[in-house]
């Protein structure tokens, strides 16, 4: 499988720096993390061709980003805000898509419609209106549009926000089944919807890239430095806000996760995750 090689990609709002000078190596199932404007959309948007690489190059094998028809039919996107089409049925929706996709021949897209229903679960409802289906399956619908013509790439901009926790670990295995023989590009601020999904994983602040490897080069960042403490209230009071990763109550005491370069009395070092990598990033970066 080929790798997305996105090289020195920069975009400019007005006057505005919104993506520095990205460059990544995409592959696999990979994760694009970072808080809210921090350039994700906008990344997402130019390797869909939605907006204009007008910095920098971006290559999939021998395919190029600049004038080459052979990059549309690589992608299928989902964006953010996918709920338009309301009144309309799944079947319906899916059929618009893949004539847009230049699906034309009557039986291929027939099979092609069957397929990607059946593979995000939804063809029982597949004579249901958007309207009234759950927020998680308007976004399978979504997927199984971004499925047609089955694409080597497929993005999917934020994929859980506005789910129930039922449903997003739903829609979190759906991501992993149909990454098969594909890339998936995922973006979001949910540090726990790309720890379980992703291969490799970047992180993204303010149109930067902090830090992009595999899940375990990301995790190697704070290999020693996380720590856990069992605390009672006056205990918690005393330790400095800045270390803190998160407070667990356990009966009438807390379970403290903290981030320190040096040992912390009567804490033990524990396993570091994505979530403490990212805050790890985070808190560097808004020094
Ligand atoms: N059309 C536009 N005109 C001007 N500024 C824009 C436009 N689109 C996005 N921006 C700005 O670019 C920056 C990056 O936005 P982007 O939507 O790519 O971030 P994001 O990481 O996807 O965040 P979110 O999850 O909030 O969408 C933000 O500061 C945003 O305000």
């Amino acid at each position: 499988m080929s790798v997305l090689e996105i090289r020195n990609v920069k975009k400019r709002y007005k006057n505005k720096v919104v993506l520095n000078n990205i460059s990544l190596n995409i592959k696999g199932t990979y994760g694009l993390l970072g808080p809210n404007g921090a350039g994700k959309t906008t990344l997402m948007k130019i390797i869909a061709t939605l907006l204009p690489l007008e910095e920098g190059t971006i290559t999939f094998g021998d395919i190029s980003w600049e004038n080459d028809q052979r990059v549309k039919p690589l992608i299928g996107y989902l964006p953010q805000y996918f709920s338009a089409y309301k009144t309309m049925k799944v079947y319906e929706v899916l059929h618009h898509f893949a004539i847009l996709k230049g699906i034309t021949n009557k039986e291929r897209r027939i099979s092609e419609l069957d397929a990607v229903l059946e593979n995000v679960n939804l063809y029982e409802q597949r004579n249901e209106k958007i309207k009234y289906l759950s927020g998680g399956m308007i976004r399978r619908v979504g997927i199984a549009q971004a499925l047609l013509g089955n694409p080597k790439i497929v993005i999917v901009d934020e994929p859980t926000a506005g789910l129930d926790i039922q449903e997003r670990v739903r829609f979190r295995n759906l991501l992993r089944k149909i990454s098969a023989n594909r890339t998936i590009i995922i973006s979001s601020h949910i540090v726990e919807d790309l720890e379980t999904t992703c291969d490799y994983v970047a992180m993204m602040n303010k149109g930067t890239i902090l830090l992009e490897g595999s899940r375990q080069e990301v995790l190697q960042i704070v290999d020693g430095l996380v720590w856990e403490k069992d605390v009672n209230s006056r205990d918690l009071e005393q330790i400095p806000e800045s270390q803190i990763i998160s407070v667990k109550e356990a009966g009438d005491r807390y379970i403290v996760r903290m981030l320190s370069q040096e040992s912390i009395k009567e804490a033990k070092r524990v396993h570091p995750t994505l979530e403490d990598a990212y805050l790890y990033m985070m808190k560097g970066d808004n020094h």
